[in-house]
């Protein structure tokens, strides 16, 4: 796993996020889903989002959102990032759900919010919402996948 020093080179955008063994990932939007999706034979159908009004969300109890990550993030070829929760999160009763990011992967960041809870519970953009650890591939490829966008 890659530590502070090696992070600040890695990933300059996010020189101020950087902690002693990942980076600090902020809140930008949230959006709640307004149509169905599939996924059949690899065709990907994507449901229809909806933004929440912000800057101060309200996630209600029992409730799934999709969250984006406020800066774009480019992950340099030859490195994976594993994306776990903030713990404030998990101590209120919600789930920040992820997946891997790829080497040579650009773009933007979702994640999807749950909240477990009774009761509402209020994030407002900009506040952390997980942290990015990173780790060495050998032999890497590069993601040039649906989610890639232009750098
Ligand atoms: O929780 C996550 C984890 C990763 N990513 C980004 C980085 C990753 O490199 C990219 C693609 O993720 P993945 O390979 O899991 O997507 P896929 O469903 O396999 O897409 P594709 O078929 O385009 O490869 O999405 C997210 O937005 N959210």
């Amino acid at each position: 796993m890659l530590g502070e020093k090696e992070l600040i080179k890695l990933f300059p955008d996010f020189k101020e996020l950087v902690e002693p063994s990942g980076i600090d990932l902020a809140l930008d939007e949230i959006f709640v889903q307004k149509s169905s999706g599939s996924l059949i034979d690899n065709e990907k159908n994507l449901p229809d989002l909806e933004p929440l009004n912000g800057p101060i969300y309200t996630l209600e109890s029992q409730t799934a959102y999709l969250a984006t990550i406020d800066r774009k993030i480019k992950i340099p070829k030859g490195y994976t990032m594993l994306y776990k929760p903030r713990s404030t999160l998990l101590r209120s009763f919600v789930s920040v759900q992820t997946a891997v990011g790829d080497p040579g992967f650009y773009g933007t960041l979702m994640f999807m919010l749950y909240n477990h809870g009774k009761f509402d519970y209020k994030i407002k953009k900009g506040d952390r919402i997980a942290q990015g650890v990173v780790f060495e591939v050998d032999g890497s490829g590069e993601y040039n996948g649906s989610y890639q966008e232009e750098e």
